[in-house]
């Protein structure tokens, strides 16, 4: 992958040092098992979405009475009358659907309004260019009932969480055909605890074949406005990933819901460490609205490389020494399926397939910042963060010991890392981030960096851990990242570097990551905001007795020093540059800011 540098990957990660040495600690030291917290259960949702606690689930329609049987309902299921409403109409009272929550209902143009029934009610149904809004349809009273009324408030979603329609038949063992109509199911996105996305359905009822084709249409004719969402993926899937799931998760989640989102898809699982960047490189991508990698941190991260390694030949840029590159042609989709999964849970806020697979299908886009690692002007790779010393030893340690099971070898590399802590020896110069006005005018008149900024800040001595990251780093044992203050796309990296201490005080440092103690507050690590950073290793640094490792990848060995680039180890024998890109590539996701901001869109819930 690197030009002038070596590089190799394994299944340990640059966070997941750290992270399955928090595990460690825990198990070894505490003796407490780390229990990832699972969700709590969806109030008895069973996967399916809730109508003012009514289930609409899939099997709503199965569980209940025949139709007949339900007096009035027969024929406003069989003879549901729809309205399709004329362009600039609109003028359908709407009084009685705008509820509190919704003000601005009354001012939508309505598409269509029919009867369907939805759980167990007959409702009147109302599509709007916002939503799809319903009612239970009840006899009139004649005396106002408030209690009445709540129990039978509106209930809405919003268009722009449905993701599929089909009309939904049922089949019987003797007929042939097409099967008995039984109306229209949507497909939804529904927002849950924690940033996890579900897909739900919904199911309007109607046995009128005129009545639910003219829906139907309407509804295709509405997603068929979506056109930020793929309609065709390329998907990498790497089968080694973890302990070999990625293949089971894409088959048996992944892939259910891009067919009934109607994406196609073309799968290559990757054979070799590499080949999604070869494939990548020559491959014809233009029938593709994205790519998706099936994977861990590793995977993800050569793909993402391997995308914009792409885009700067597409536009014709010397990739020898990229100053300025340009950004990735296509999305890229991460579907979490290694051993910590960081770059999935820094862009969803949770490690969860099928909230990464929504993100996708739904469009979701979420620009990332990317670095370049250069050493002495030539180019070696693009990535999200990168350790050098204790972390990028670690990883060497590992990738010696490839032979263990990963869960073992990280164990094994970790305690060996630690056991053999030494400092590195460096000169570490960095550019603070700064984004005033000025110097941005400046750049702007294509002044040369150089000239633009001369605030560039030395800091040397002898560093057990320098960690530099663009993104935040998630995972589930470090939920507030092991770079909290940074975000995915603010232009910055986090530059933290732990000076030389005593083994007791660099663990007591590492653990905090896991608690909600600040990892930073320790007189021996300093933390920095930067744009750009150049780590200059000393090589006759006074930490390095190659007669003490036992594996070529474990230390400087020929004056090679290990680096951690999103857990592919890379061995640089000289200065490392780090530049941050902001925004270099899109991911199919959305920040957990926006996340956290967005307002519930079902009424359901
Ligand atoms: N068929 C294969 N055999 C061996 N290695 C592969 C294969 N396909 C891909 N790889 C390589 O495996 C490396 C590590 O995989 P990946 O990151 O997906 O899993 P992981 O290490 O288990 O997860 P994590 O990064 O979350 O810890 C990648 O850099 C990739 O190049």
């Amino acid at each position: 992958m690197a030009n002038g540098a070596t590089s190799s990957s394994g299944s340990s990660k640059l966070p997941a040092v750290t992270v399955r040495m928090l595990q460690v600690f825990y198990l070894v030291e505490v003796q407490v098992a780390l229990v990832v917290k699972k969700p709590p259960a969806s109030a008895g949702l069973k996967g399916h979405g809730r109508a003012g606690g009514r289930e609409y689930a899939k099997s709503t329609f199965e569980k209940r009475r025949p139709y007949t049987s339900a007096g009035g309902r027969v024929s406003a299921l069989e003879g549901g009358r729809e309205e399709e409403a004329p362009p600039a109409a609109g003028a359908v009272p709407s009084a009685q659907w705008a509820s509190g929550r919704q003000p601005e209902a009354a001012a939508e143009l309505i598409l269509l309004r029919g009867i369907f029934e939805i759980g167990r009610d007959s409702c009147d149904v109302v599509l709007s260019e916002r939503a799809l809004r319903w009612q239970p349809i009840r006899p009139e009273r004649l005396t106002g009932d408030s209690k009445y009324d709540f129990l039978h408030k509106e209930e809405f979603v919003e268009l722009k969480d449905i993701f599929s329609v089909k009309l939904k038949r049922r089949y019987s063992i003797k007929q042939q055909g097409s099967g008995t109509l039984l109306g229209i199911t949507l497909f939804i996105c529904l927002k849950t605890e924690k940033n996890k996305l579900k897909d739900s359905t919904l199911d309007l009822i109607n046995l009128s074949e005129d009545h639910c084709d003219i829906w139907f249409r309407q509804f295709k004719k509405i997603l068929a406005g979506f056109s930020n969402r793929p309609k065709s993926l390329k998907i990498l899937l790497n089968p080694q990933s973890h302990k070999k799931e990625a293949t089971q998760v894409y088959y048996e989640k992944v892939e259910p819901l891009l067919k009934i989102a109607g994406i196609k898809t073309d799968v290559t699982i990757t054979e070799y460490e590499g080949h999604a960047l070869s494939l990548l490189k020559e491959c014809e991508l233009q029938g593709f609205d994205g790519v998706v990698c099936v994977g861990g941190d590793g995977s993800a991260s050569e793909v993402a490389h391997a995308l914009l390694l792409r885009a700067q030949k597409n536009a014709g840029l010397e990739t020898d020494s990229i100053l300025t590159p340009v950004g990735a042609q296509l999305p890229l989709g991460v579907i979490p399926a290694g051993s910590t999964n960081v770059l999935a849970h820094s862009l969803h806020g949770v490690s969860h397939v099928v909230t990464a697979t929504l993100h996708i299908i739904m469009g979701h886009i979420q620009p990332v910042d990317v670095c370049t690692f250069s050493t002495i002007g030539k180019f070696l790779r693009f990535g999200f963060s990168a350790m050098f010393g204790f972390g990028g030893r670690a990883l060497a340690v590992a990738e010696n010991h490839r032979w263990m099971s990963p869960n073992q070898r990280m164990d094994f590399a970790i305690m060996k890392a630690l056991a053999k802590l030494k400092p590195e020896e460096c000169e570490i110069s960095f550019l603070p981030f700064n984004s005033s006005q000025d110097l941005e005018e400046r750049r702007a008149q294509g002044y040369p960096k150089s000239d633009c900024n001369d605030q560039w800040q030395m800091i040397q001595g002898q560093f057990l851990n320098v960690s530099i990251m663009a993104i935040p780093c998630q995972c589930s044992v470090a939920p507030r990242g092991l770079a909290p203050n940074t975000r995915l796309n603010n232009g910055s990296m986090a530059l933290i570097t732990a000076r030389n201490t005593s083994r007791p005080e660099f663990i007591k440092h590492l653990k905090r990551y896991a608690s909600i103690k600040n990892q930073f507050n320790f007189p021996f690590v300093d933390t920095y905001t930067v744009e750009e950073v150049k780590v200059c290793p000393k090589s006759n640094s006074s930490g390095h007795h190659p007669e003490e490792d036992h594996g070529p990848h474990e230390t400087a060995s020929g004056n090679c020093f290990p680096w951690n680039v999103d857990g592919d180890l890379m061995q640089v024998a000289s200065e490392v540059h780090v530049r941050v890109h902001p925004r270099l590539i899109n991911l199919y996701g959305r920040s957990m800011e926006e996340m956290n901001d967005s307002k519930v869109t079902c009424s359901c819930l």
